[in-house]
C-alpha cells in the first residue's frame, strides 16, 4: 500500500513537472497546437508513425497566422510561418537568432560548426569557409568525375537490372568523402564491405539508437546531456579519428600539397590559434572532418536518388536534360565535366532545383533566440531562449508559393517565376549566415552524377517503383526508402 502511495507521488510530480509549461504559449497569446501528456505534440514521431520532416510540415500546415507554438515533451516550440519572418530571423536580425538548438556544452562534437556556441562558430565558419572557394571545387573536379565514372562501370556491369539507386548514390558519396576529409582513395563499388561506407551507412541507419542520438544531439541537447546520450557510439568514433589522425600525420611528413580539404587542415593544425583567444588542435581538427562527411555524404547522396527517380517518372523532362548535357558535353575532349561546363547548363539547374523543392533532403533548420525579439508591427516578444523552427517540407509544399506542389516542374526555377514568388520560401540549404557551408560542394556532386548517368543511361521505373516516393520516418534527414529503378544502355 505505502509502495503504491510513493508511486502514485512520483507520477503526479512527473505529470506536474512536464505539463507545467503546457500554458507557454496560451500566456502569450500566441496561436498553438494543444500539447498532451508525456511528448507534447510529437506522439507521431515517438511511435515512428510521422518522420520529423512530416511532422514539422503538419504544424506548419495547421494554421495560416504567422506563428504557430507547440512542444518538444515539455519544451515549447514556435514553427515560422511567414516569409517575412523568415527573413527576419535567418538573415536580417540574425544577431537576435545566432544560435541554433544544438549550441550548447555537450560531451562530444560541440565543437563543430554544427553545435559550438556563436563566438566559436564565427571565427570557425571563417576560418573553414576557404575550404568550399571555387578554386578548390575545381580542384575537386578530377575526384567527381572519378567517381561518376567508377559508378558508369557498376552500372553498366548491372544494365537492365533493377538497381536500389540510393545504394549507388551513397556508394558515389561515400568515395568522393573518403577522398575529401580523409585521403583515402576508395571504390566502393567494387570493394564493397569498404569500412567507410560500412561505416557511413551505420552511423546513419535508420535505427532507434541512431534517432535518439541524433534526435538528442539536433533538438533536446539538455536531455541528450543529462542522460550522457553522445553523438556517436565510440566504436564509430574511435574508427574516424584513427583514419583522420593517420592521413594527418601522412601528409604533415610527407609535405605534400594537394590544394584539397585535408592540405587546411594541416594548415590548421600548424598554426593552432584561431584568433580572438580560439585554439584548435588535433581533435577539434578531426572532429570538422567527421562533421563534413556526415553531414555532407547523407545529403547529396539523397538528393542525387530523388532527381533520378524524378527522372525515371518523367520521360520528357530526361529526355530534355539528356539533350541539354549531351550538347555540353561535346565541348570536353576526354569525356569528363570541367567546372564551368556544368555550372553553365541551366536546364539542370532548374531540374536539381525542383528536386530540392519537392524533397528538400534535411527537415532540421532551427535558431535558438539569443536576445529578446519584438516581432515588427506586433506586441508579440520571442523571448530569449525560444526555439524557432522552419519546415522547408511544409513550404514547398504550400500551394500559396508553389502551386500544384505534387508535381515536378523544373520551370518554377525559371527566371520568370522565381521572381513572383517570396525569396525566403525556398530553403533547401537554409538561409544567412548560418547556411550550408557545403552547398556549392554537394550540388557539384549531385550535378556530376546525374551528367555522367544521363550520357550514358535511359533511366527507367521498375514496376515496384512507388508513385509516390516514400521517406524513411527514423530520421532527421529525408532519405528515400528503397527505389528500384532500371538503367538502361543508350
Ligand atoms: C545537397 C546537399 C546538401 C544539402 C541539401 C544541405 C542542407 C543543409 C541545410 C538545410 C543546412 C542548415 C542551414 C541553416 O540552418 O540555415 C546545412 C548546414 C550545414 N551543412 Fe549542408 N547540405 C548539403 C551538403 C553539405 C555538404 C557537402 C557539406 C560539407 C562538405 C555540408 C555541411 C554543412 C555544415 C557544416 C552545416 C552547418 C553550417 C553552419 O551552421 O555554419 N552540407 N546543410
Amino acid at each position: 500500500m505505502f509502495f503504491i502511495i510513493i508511486l502514485g507521488f512520483v507520477l503526479v510530480l512527473i505529470y506536474l513537472y512536464i505539463t507545467q509549461n503546457f500554458d507557454y504559449w496560451k500566456k502569450r497569446g500566441i496561436t498553438y497546437l494543444e500539447p498532451s501528456f508525456p511528448f507534447g505534440n510529437i506522439f507521431p514521431l515517438i511511435i515512428f508513425k510521422k518522420s520529423y520532416a512530416d511532422l514539422m510540415a503538419q504544424i506548419y500546415n495547421s494554421s495560416k497566422e504567422s506563428i504557430v507554438g507547440f512542444w518538444i515533451f515539455n519544451i515549447p516550440f514556435l514553427m515560422i510561418r511567414s516569409p517575412e519572418l523568415i527573413k527576419n530571423i535567418l538573415v536580417k536580425d540574425f544577431d537576435h537568432f545566432s544560435d541554433r538548438f544544438s549550441s550548447s556544452k555537450r560531451h562530444d562534437f560541440s565543437n563543430t560548426l554544427l553545435s559550438s556556441n556563436f563566438h566559436y562558430w564565427k571565427i570557425l565558419r571563417t576560418r573553414l569557409s576557404p575550404l568550399f572557394t571555387t578554386s578548390k571545387l575545381k580542384n575537386g573536379m578530377h575526384i567527381f568525375n572519378k567517381a561518376s565514372n567508377e559508378m558508369i562501370e557498376y552500372l553498366d556491369e548491372v544494365s537492365g537490372d533493377a538497381v536500389d539507386c540510393k545504394q549507388i548514390s551513397s556508394r558515389l558519396t561515400a568515395n568522393v568523402f573518403a577522398r575529401c576529409s580523409f585521403g583515402y582513395n576508395i571504390n566502393c563499388f567494387k570493394d564493397v564491405d569498404n569500412d567507410f561506407f560500412v561505416y557511413s551507412q551505420k552511423v546513419l541507419a535508420p535505427t532507434v539508437e541512431n534517432f535518439v542520438r541524433l534526435a538528442g544531439f539536433f533538438v533536446v541537447p539538455e536531455i541528450a546531456a543529462f542522460f550522457k546520450i553522445n553523438m556517436f557510439n565510440k566504436s564509430d568514433l574511435d574508427f574516424y579519428n584513427h583514419h583522420f589522425f593517420k592521413v594527418l600525420k601522412a601528409h604533415e611528413e610527407s609535405g605534400l600539397k594537394n590544394n584539397d580539404l585535408i592540405d587546411c587542415f594541416v594548415q590548421l593544425k600548424k598554426e593552432g590559434d584561431l584568433g580572438d583567444g580560439f585554439t584548435i588542435d588535433e581533435d577539434s581538427l578531426s572532429a570538422q572532418a567527421i562533421q563534413f562527411y556526415i553531414t555532407g555524404f547523407e545529403t547529396p547522396s539523397s538528393l542525387i536518388a530523388f532527381t533520378l527517380y524524378e527522372l525515371a517518372m518523367n520521360e520528357n523532362i530526361q529526355q530534355n536534360l539528356r539533350h541539354e548535357i549531351v550538347d555540353g558535353l561535346a565541348a570536353e575532349e576526354d569525356g569528363n565535366f570541367s567546372y564551368e561546363n556544368i555550372t553553365d547548363l541551366s536546364y539542370l539547374n532548374k531540374v536539381i532545383s525542383e528536386s530540392m523543392r519537392k524533397h528538400p533532403t534535411r527537415s532540421l533548420i532551427d535558431r535558438k533566440c539569443v536576445k529578446d525579439y519584438k516581432i515588427p508591427g506586433t506586441k508579440i516578444i520571442i523571448e530569449k531562449g525560444t526555439r524557432c523552427q522552419f519546415s522547408p517540407l511544409g513550404l514547398h509544399h504550400d500551394p500559396e508559393f508553389f502551386p500544384n506542389p505534387d508535381i515536378f516542374d523544373p520551370e518554377r526555377f525559371s527566371p520568370e517565376n522565381v521572381k513572383t514568388r517570396p525569396a525566403y520560401v525556398y530553403m533547401p540549404f537554409g538561409h544567412g549566415p548560418h547556411n550550408c557551408i557545403g552547398q556549392r560542394f554537394g550540388l557539384l556532386i549531385a550535378k556530376i552524377c546525374i551528367a555522367h548517368i544521363l550520357t550514358k543511361f535511359r533511366i527507367l521505373p521498375t514496376e515496384t517503383t512507388p508513385k509516390r516516393i516514400e521517406i524513411d520516418s527514423k530520421l532527421f534527414l529525408i532519405k528515400p526508402k528503397d527505389v528500384f529503378l532500371k538503367f538502361e544502355k543508350l
